[in-house]
Order: C-alpha cells, then structure tokens, then sequence
C-alpha cells in the first residue's frame, strides 16, 4: 500500500508517469500523443491527441461489461414525494434518445446547449445527451433571475435550450419558464429552440415555433451513438461569479476531467463500483457536474439525485432517511445543511430513527468549515467528517483527505493537505514564499493537475490576468489562507469580493452594480457578514443623492427587490441601510474589510490611510440600526 506522502510526491515528480496511470482507468476512442502538453506555457492541455466520449464513459462501457441492470441513479424527491431508479441500460437508452432528438434539431459537437432545470433525471440525461454528441452544455443554476440567464446566453450562444415548466423549493413551486422566456427576451443572442419538460405541478405555455414538449420529442426521437472528441475539447462550461456582474465561463475539458473524476472517486472518496453514493447539492453548481453526475457514473456507481433540502422536506431527518433507504455509503454536503440541521435538530434526536448501517463518510465543502459543526457532525454520526477544499475552476479537490490513500489525521479548520497533483505555495505579495503558518496568497504550482480549467470561455486574457499574472508560474487560487508545520491547509479568506452563502459563492460587486444603478443611490458597498447557518450573508450601505427625501426604508424595499430580479433569490440579499458617508482611505478605496470587520464584531485597526475615521462611527451606528454591530475597535 503506497503511503500518501510517497504518492503525492510521485504525481509532483513524473506527473505524466503518474496521470498516464490513472488515465488507464478512462476508456478512450484513440490513446493521447501527450500526457502533458507544456508546448505554451502558462497554458497546458492534458492528453493531448486523445479521442474519448464522457457519456460512453458514464454510460455504454457499463453496459458493454454486462453491468447494465445494475442502479445508476436514484432519483429521491420528497417534495413530490418520488423514489424513482434507473438502471445504467435505462439512463443510457434515454440519454441516446435524448441525444438523438437534440441532434434532430441540428445540435452537434461543439454546439452549445443551455441546461436551465431543476433537480430531476432528466436534467442529468441532458448533460450526458450533450456529452454524447460532443455537444457544450452550460447548466444554468434554478436560484438564478433571468437576467442572469440572459448574460450566460449571450456569453454562451447556445444552438438550444433544455428547460423545464417549473422547479419545486420546499414552500414553493418555482416557474422557470416565464424566466426563460424573458432571459431570452433580454438576450441578443436568440436560441433556436427550446425542449421544455412540463411538470404536473405547474405546466406551462410553449411558444409555437420556438418552444417543444420534452414528451413529445422523445416520443419520436431515434437513440444516437456516442461522438468521440479530442481530448482537449470542451466538455461544458460553468458560469461562476467575477469581480462584477459579467460572470466567468469556466471552461472544462473532456480527457482530463475524465481522468481526474475517475481516479478521485477510488483515491479521494474511497468509493468502490456498485456503492450508492451522494452528493447532495444542484446540478447548477459544479459540485453537482462532478460529483452528482460524472464521477460516480463514469466510476460505475450510484449516484442519488435529491430533490429537496436538508431541512423542512419534512424535517432534519431528511438526510439521515435517504442513507437508509438507499445504503447511500458516502455523502458530500455543504456545512451549511448540517448547520440547517443542528439548528433544528441539536441533540441529532432524529438520527436514533434511522439505521446508517451502510454510512461510511461525510465529506463537505462549498465553504470553509467551521470547527464547531465537524466537530458536531463527527460526535452525532460517529463517523470520519471529511473537509475538503475545491473551486469552481478546479472542478475537484485541491485540499483533502485521500480517504482511499491513508486516513491523515483530522485537524478541525483544515481541509488537510493538497491532493495528488496540487504543489500548493503560500505567497507574500512579491511571490516569496512565505513561512508556515503566515497567511498569505494560497496558489498552486504550474502545471494544475487534469481536470482542472484550461481557460475562461471567449476570454484567455480574462483567464491570464485573473488567475495566472499576479503570480508568474502559479495559479492564484484568490483564497488566501496559510499552511502549517505538517503542510495541513488553512483557508482563511478571499482576497476577492467573492462571498460565499450558503456554499453558493457570489459577488459583492455584481450586487453593488445593482444598488448603484437605483436613482437615488449616489454610491454603495456591499459586504459579507458572518451568519450562524449560511456562513455569510450580503448587507449593502447605500449613500443617497443629495435631495432625495423618500423614507430610507422605501429605498431599502426597492434595492432588495432589485437584487433578488437582477441575480435571482439564491444572493439572499435583505438587508441594507443608508448610510451619510463611506469609510475611504484618501486615494478613495472604500474600506469593505473594515466594515466587515465592525459587522462581524471582531476587533480591528483604524486603517492609517483613512480619510476619515468618523465614517467608522457611523457605519456602526447603522448597522446597529440593522442590529448588526457589536464594536470592537
Ligand atoms: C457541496 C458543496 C456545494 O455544492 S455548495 C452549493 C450547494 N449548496 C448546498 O447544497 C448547500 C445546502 N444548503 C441548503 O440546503 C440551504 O441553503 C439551506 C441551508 C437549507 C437554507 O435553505 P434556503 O433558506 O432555502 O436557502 P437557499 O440558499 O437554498 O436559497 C435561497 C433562496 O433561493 C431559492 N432557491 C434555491 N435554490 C433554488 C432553485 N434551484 N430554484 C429556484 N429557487 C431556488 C430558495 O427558495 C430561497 O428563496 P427565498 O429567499 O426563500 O424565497
């Protein structure tokens, strides 16, 4: 048994030797020229000269091998109370069909094809229909207002639209379709056509010439054959937030993320074949593409997925009734349900209702972790509760601990070392390293593992100047954070305005570019602020026009009903104040850390370059006026 030091050591010294070997575990159409091709640095491509298909990977080699009967996937939805299994023949006799009917209409490789669904089957045979053609897929996330969709389709250009009448939330039904057509309304770009699966619990109008019933056209549709691609080729596209309101195509290739999934689902996860395992997130963020989608089926096991929410579809039990009733063996969360769970469940009183008998693992990520829910979490379950840090951009971990490698010891706050293929530095702001235990820029050395981004989409400069320009040789990963004597990471913070609710990572900027655009706000800031169950939430200061008289709460009303039109519900703005002034230093930067830093209540310096420490006085009083503040300066 190869000890986890000696195989992180081997994938940093022969990476090619190393990922050559994991990619034996990928069925491939034409073997790669290259493992590694350094040809333009700071760009690389992985396997390069390779041909393979995703979808035949997740679904027709199982099937080849005889294991066709066997579950692929288990849809659970308590909210409208469904248990439905597909074996692997099922999922890929639909998905070709599905495949078929899109290449009907025109869609092969390359295409784009927007995914805007929520979270039922077909919305998974609709990403692998994708992959099968050799199609792009962009899934687009349900939380989001149509605005939001409007700008992935613009960015994206899709030939066609997947969609579905409606989503269901807990209290909720959701119409997706009004929000798809007036996202296609706002859009210059103008899909060809969209397939739209009508839910009983809501269904809606089809536009005549534009719009199709997804029953119909499957009725009709003829099953289509896998499409070998390059393995450099794009595999789907996944917006996440920037800096401002136009949000990143993260751009995913086909051979290396099939290599790196694969091998993670044995080395990370350790899951074998034949075992149920679930993700419990969304398929609109890329935890769900990976590791609700792709991992497990290209791995051969069972994926679960749940429509619903770990609490209040019925109760905190949720969770705990999907592991028994499907022998789910590992689950990945965000430590925000388990906060949403302790919080209505504290003494985990419900967990004595049920056998976890087959409940091997909790893994979380989507935000740091905090000490006090592992630690609540590993008591009640009585089980390893793995933190693990990844990002959109990566599209798996770059922190964990490889429970399929050697158990390390679990030190609360981290996410354990950097994974196979991740030489992670911890940089001062002139790229010296820095020693451990100091914080710093956590950046990863070039080249970043398989599976990793090889680009934004239409914006390599974007990609070079985010990511790759600040530190040349090194993917800046905007985490800040430190490691330690042992090499454990710890991540600390952005040094963007990302924030992160709910696991679900926004920007600040993109929501100050609508409170600015209200016309009685002269200027505005938006920060996020620590909260017991979403880990942060947004709270914007607003400085309005001089001479406007309108009551502050009006203002109030209106830009919180602006945020939740123009990014969708999922930002969970609302609550802001009117504020007379910001806090600046003399070159005019509004000082967001400070003012997080009186919200939060932690202690902090008055900033030498202020221009006017008063400021700080009065955003405390505001904020208490929102019952935030408690001054520590
Ligand atoms: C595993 C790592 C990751 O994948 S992180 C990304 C996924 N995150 C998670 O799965 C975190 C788990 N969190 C949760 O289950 C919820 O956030 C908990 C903690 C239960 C709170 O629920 P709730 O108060 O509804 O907040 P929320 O953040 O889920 O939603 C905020 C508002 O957005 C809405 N929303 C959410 N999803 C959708 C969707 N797919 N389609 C349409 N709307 C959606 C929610 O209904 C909620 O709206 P409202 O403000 O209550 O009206």
């Amino acid at each position: 048994m190869v000890s986890f030091d000696e195989m992180h050591r081997r994938s940093l010294e022969d990476p090619e030797g190393f990922w050559a070997g994991a990619a034996e575990a990928v069925h491939w159409h034409e073997r790669w020229d290259r493992v590694l091709d350094a040809s333009d640095p700071p760009y690389y491509r992985w396997f390069s000269g390779g041909k393979l298909n995703t979808c035949y990977n997740a679904l027709d080699r199982h099937v080849k091998a005889g294991r066709g009967d066997q579950t692929a996937l288990i849809y659970d939805s308590p909210v409208t109370d469904t248990v439905r299994h597909y074996s692997y023949s099922q999922l890929r006799d639909e998905t070709a069909k599905l495949a078929g009917a899109m290449a009907a209409r025109g869609v092969g490789k390359g295409d784009r094809v927007i995914i805007y669904m929520p979270m039922v089957p077909e919305a998974i045979m609709a990403m692998l229909a994708c992959a099968r053609l050799g199609a792009i897929h962009s899934v687009v996330f349900g939380g989001f207002a149509a605005n939001e969709l409007a700008t992935r389709i613009d960015d994206c250009a899709p030939k066609l639209v997947l969609s579905a009448s409606c989503g269901i939330e807990a209290a909720r039904i959701v119409p997706y379709k009004p929000l798809l057509d007036a996202a296609i309304m706002m859009a210059v770009h103008k899909p060809e056509r969209c397939i739209v699966l009508q839910r009983p619990q809501e269904r809606c109008e089809l536009m005549a010439g534009r719009d199709e019933d997804w029953a119909e056209v499957m009725a009709t549709a003829e099953p289509h054959d896998c499409v070998p691609v390059a393995a450099t080729d794009t595999l789907y596209v996944l917006y996440t937030s920037g800096t401002t309101g136009q949000p990143k195509g993260i751009v995913r290739d086909t051979g290396g993320h099939a290599v790196a999934l694969t091998w993670s689902m044995r080395h990370i996860y350790d899951i074998k074949p034949g075992e149920v395992y679930w993700a419990a997130s969304d398929i609109g963020w890329v935890v769900g593409h990976s590791y609700i989608v792709y991992a497990p089926l290209m791995y051969g096991a069972t994926t679960v997925v749940y429509e619903g929410k770990p609490v209040g579809t019925p109760d905190a039990g949720a969770f705990w009734r999907v592991i028994q009733q499907h022998k789910v063996a590992t689950l990945f969360t965000a430590p925000t349900a388990f906060r949403a769970i302790r919080q209505q469940d504290p003494n985990g009183e419900l967990l004595r209702d049920y056998d976890l008998g087959d409940f091997r693992a909790l893994f979380l990520a989507g935000e740091r972790c905090d000490p006090d829910t592992l630690e609540w979490a590993q008591e009640k379950l009585g089980r390893p509760v793995i933190d693990h840090w990844w990002q959109t951009e990566t599209g798996w971990s770059i922190a964990a601990n490889c429970l399929g490698v050697e158990a390390l010891p679990i030190k609360p706050g981290s996410p354990t070392r950097a994974v196979p293929g991740w030489d992670l530095k911890v940089l001062d702001t002139d790229g010296r390293e820095m020693a451990p235990g100091t914080i710093g820029a956590i950046c990863g050395k070039l080249p970043m593992p398989p599976g990793t981004f090889p680009t934004i989409w239409g914006a390599k400069e974007r990609y070079s100047k985010t990511y790759l320009r600040e530190y040349p040789g090194y993917y800046q990963t905007g985490d800040a954070g430190y490691l330690d004597e042992d090499g454990y990471v710890f991540v600390m913070a952005r040094t963007d305005d990302i924030i992160n609710v709910a696991g679900h990572r926004l920007s600040t900027g993109a929501m100050e570019e609508v409170l600015a655009s209200h016309p009685d706000v002269a200027e505005c800031a938006v920060i996020g602020v620590a909260d017991t169950l979403k880990g942060q939430l947004p709270v914007g200061f607003m400085v309005l026009n001089k001479g406007v008289e309108r009551p502050d709460a009006e203002i109030v009303k209106e830009v919180v009903a602006m945020v939740r039109d123009r990014i969708g519900p999922v930002a969970a703005f609302k609550q802001a104040t009117v504020v007379p002034r910001l806090p600046k230093t003399r070159s005019g930067k509004i000082l967001r850390a400070t003012m997080r830093q009186i919200a939060d209540g932690e202690s902090y310096k008055t900033p030498a370059t202020i221009d006017d420490p008063t400021i700080l006085d009065e955003i405390d009083e505001s904020l208490q006026g929102i019952g935030l503040a408690q001054r520590q300066a």
